[in-house]
């Protein structure tokens, strides 16, 4: 049984369903030693922000497949890494989208009313009206940094509630924007006229210290900046000078440069400063969405299935990987097929997605033919997330094709290899949508799914020698399943798919390829 380990605290619901699958040690609060020295035994690791999983963890764990971020962001990852070593990692793109919004959205309301400094004056014994009168939001603008999916429903909220909405997001479009009753605008606009500015962006070499001296010299005086995004987009240093030197107004932070946040000039500021520890996803239906869907694609990559939020597979959106479930097991099959076809040393493969599949949301049937292609050599090393690094590192040249003239089938994934010995093809369709069949093998058209072990032969149309074939086999007590012929014209060159019911014997290759007319013969184990 596999084994996963849980190293931040992670609802129940989870550890429910990776116990389906997996035996599950929860152990939280480790020391980065304390975690090197045990993630060798793991198949699995499943955290949350706590955990920072360094190339030096990655390196340890010599079983890791998967790493599961059980929330958005995956900066506390070192994800070339995994990448590297084939580790497939998975976030959870939305479960926590509405409880940071909304986190957001209670600071903005709370730092504007002085919430938390009133509550706490009221708890003293205090009955202080004064101080703590405050603004409202009606009519104010505010600048939305990163107009994701945080960033799009606090437009939302915000938009209800009166505000004006400006934003800047250099990679979303204005009608977007514009649907959401935003103003894309330029930075310096947005910091020059907002009176509220929330960040959503990811922490990138781009948006470090994106809030500096220099920006928020650019602010109203009176200007309130809220971060629940990522610690490190503030400087802290420069945003608690302004404060205190009444550069603008205020503001709230739920992430910091270093969490937890230790010894701080933030600590000593007064009511324009809210901190909250990290809070941002911590609802209980958020902590129960991200733990169900981490924990969904944990138990699915421990089954030998794809991951629908795996950030380090190019391309590979939940909804591209619905529609084409069943033709990643069609192009794994064919690669590997192929790949065995050819033998030795493959130097260029092309792939040609046909009919249906001649659209670029198809890629990922390139990355599962490399997988396919790659077995042989790496076996269970190779995964959705190494093949093409692993493709390129051998020199493999791959090239991609699309057709989309219609053929017999809706979408069929041709695949033609050329290595040291020779070149091959194979081609594949689906039947029924699910049910894979190999539609052409070097040219000769054929129609049979491919079993675990089967033999081809390059031989002459004649008569006489498929029963010299199969009295051969019999001699060596290989079983036929099944057999059939591909042929473009009578008494021409044919192909013979035979599915066998067990490996072939040593040396039975040899003896096949000295029937007269069969010029050549393969076996593969899929
Ligand atoms: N405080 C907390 O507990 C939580 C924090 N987060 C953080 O919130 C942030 C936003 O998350 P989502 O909205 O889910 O991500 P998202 O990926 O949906 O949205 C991020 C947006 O930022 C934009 N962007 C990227 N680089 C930019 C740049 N240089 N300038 C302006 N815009 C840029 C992208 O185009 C995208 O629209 C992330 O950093 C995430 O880690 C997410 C959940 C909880
Ligand atoms: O796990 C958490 O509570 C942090 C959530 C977060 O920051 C994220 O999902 O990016």
């Amino acid at each position: 049984m596999s084994k996963v380990l849980v190293s931040d605290p992670i609802d129940q619901a989870g550890i429910d369903i990776l116990s389906q699958v997996a035996t599950v040690d929860v152990k939280t609060g480790l020391k980065p030693a304390e975690l090197i020295e045990i993630i060798g035994e793991y198949d699995a690791l499943m955290i949350r922000s706590g955990t920072r999983v360094t190339q030096e963890i990655i390196e340890a764990g010599t079983q890791l497949k998967i790493i599961g971020r059980a929330g958005v962001g995956v900066d506390n990852v070192d994800v070339p890494a995994a990448t590297r070593k084939g580790i497939v990692v998975v976030n959870s793109p939305e479960g926590n989208t509405i409880a940071a919004a909304e986190h957001a959205l209670a600071m903005m309301l709370s730092l504007s009313r002085h919430i938390p400094d009133a509550n706490a004056s009221v708890k003293r014994g205090e009955w202080d009206r004064k101080t703590f009168v405050g603004a409202e939001v009606y009519k104010k603008t505010l600048g939305v940094v990163g107009l994701g999916k945080i960033g799009s429903h606090v437009a939302s909220v915000a938009r209800a509630m009166g505000m004006k909405l400006l934003a800047y997001d250099p990679f979303i479009s204005t009608e977007r924007a514009e649907q959401l009753g935003c103003q894309l605008v330029d930075l310096d606009l947005l910091f020059q006229q907002a009176d509220y500015i929330t960040l959503h962006i990811p922490k990138t070499p781009e948006t470090t210290h994106l809030i500096n001296a220099a920006t928020l010299a650019k602010m109203k005086p009176t200007a309130r900046i809220i971060n629940c995004a990522r610690g490190g987009i503030i400087d802290e240093a420069a945003l608690a000078a302004a404060i205190k030197e009444g550069k603008i107004g205020g503001a709230a932070l739920d992430v910091y440069e270093s969490e937890p946040l230790g010894e701080s000039e933030l600590r000593s500021l007064g009511k324009d400063l809210i901190l909250t520890p990290h809070l941002g996803a911590s609802t209980s239906e958020a902590q129960v969405n991200v733990a169900i869907d981490v924990a969904e694609q944990i138990r699915d990559v421990l089954l030998g299935l794809p991951a629908r939020s795996a950030v380090n597979i190019p391309g590979l959106s939940p909804d591209i990987l619905e529609e084409l479930k069943p033709y990643m097991q069609l192009a794994e099959t064919l690669g590997n097929l192929v790949g065995q076809l050819v033998g030795g040393r493959v130097e260029t493969l092309n792939v040609t997605l046909q009919g249906e599949l001649a659209t670029n949301k198809s890629q990922p049937l390139v990355v599962a033919a490399l997988k396919g292609l790659l077995y042989q050599a790496l076996r269970e090393r190779v995964n959705y997330v190494n093949a093409s690094i692993e493709a390129k590192e051998r020199g493999i040249r791959v090239i991609e094709t699309r057709d989309a003239s219609v053929r017999d089938y809706a979408g069929s994934l041709h695949l033609e290899a050329t290595g040291t010995l020779g070149t091959h093809s194979v081609t594949g369709a689906l039947l029924g949508d699910k049910e894979i069949h190999l539609t052409d093998v070097d040219g000769f058209p054929i129609n049979v799914p491919p079993t675990k072990y089967m033999l081809f032969t390059l031989h002459r149309d004649m008569p006489g020698i498929i029963g010299k074939l199969g009295s051969l086999l019999g001699s060596f007590n290989v079983n036929i399943a099944s057999m059939q012929v591909g042929r473009k014209i009578v008494r021409g060159d044919a192909v013979m798919a035979l599915s066998i019911d067990d490996p072939l014997p040593d040396g039975i290759l040899d003896e096949i390829t000295k029937v007269p007319g069969i010029r050549d013969a393969y076996t593969v184990t899929l």
